[in-house]
């Protein structure tokens, strides 16, 4: 298991980097202003690189500190936002359910994510969100985003940044799993510490030999 990337600020406090990834216009930053500001714009303004918002989540009395990093989606950004994946902790893939393309885009938005971070998969938390089901001209099945989730060991949930629908449920749930892993992941480094930590009564070997 890799070493955490996350760091316990107190016994009671831990930060968490997030990211969110997803072809443009899917809503993304929309997503983050709702879950962040509880606020939903109309308008478009494309994410010019990448965005940082912050907000605090209490989990079995514990403070977690979310960092959730929004990547512009548009092809001139790529090159600068995959040197932000680094250390992160979970990540958020998006699709628009009015839009097909921006769907079969995903494999190549989880792929660059995976392939950057440069660390173990496996467990890794990811959730899905398939944004603007408020939309009447549906492209994208729940069953076929169910079924992409299943293949590739992710969450799925199907939300409306416009109409706050499942929002709040979708973060804290990746958050959560984040947290798990994290702790884990202390775990196990504890384990592996104490492993290499001779008993006081324990010769060493340098005592045993002269
Ligand atoms: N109807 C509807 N429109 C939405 C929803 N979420 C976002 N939008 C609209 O979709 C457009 C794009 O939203 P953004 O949040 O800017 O998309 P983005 O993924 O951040 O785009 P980039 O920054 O370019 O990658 C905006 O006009 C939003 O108002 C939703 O749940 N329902
Ligand atoms: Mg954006």
């Amino acid at each position: 298991m890799p070493k955490p990337h996350v760091y316990m600020i107190s016994s009671k406090k831990v930060d968490l980097k997030i990211v969110i990834l997803g072809a443009a216009g899917t809503g993304k930053t929309s997503l983050l202003h709702r879950y962040v500001h509880k606020k939903f714009y109309n308008d478009y303004r494309t994410t010019l690189g990448a965005h940082v918002m912050s907000k605090n989540l209490e989990v079995d009395n514990t403070t977690l500190r979310l960092q959730i990093w929004d990547m512009g989606g548009q092809d001139r950004f790529q090159p600068m936002v995959t040197s932000f994946y680094k250390g992160s902790d979970a990540c958020i893939l998006t699709f628009d359910v009015t839009d097909a393309e921006s769907f079969e885009s995903l494999d190549y938005w989880r792929k660059n994510f995976l392939d950057n971070l440069r660390i173990p998969i496996e467990g890794f938390p990811i959730v899905l969100l398939g944004n603007k089901i408020d939309l009447e001209d549906r492209q994208v099945s729940k069953e076929k985003a169910l079924s992409w989730c299943k293949e590739r060991d992710a969450s799925y949930f199907e939300v409306s940044a416009k109409n706050d629908v499942n929002v709040d449920q979708a973060f804290e749930k990746l958050a959560a799993d984040a947290f798990q892993r994290y702790l884990e992941s202390v775990q196990s480094f504890m384990t592996d510490s104490f492993k290499l930590t001779p008993a006081e009564d324990e010769p060493t070997k340098k005592s045993q030999c002269c």
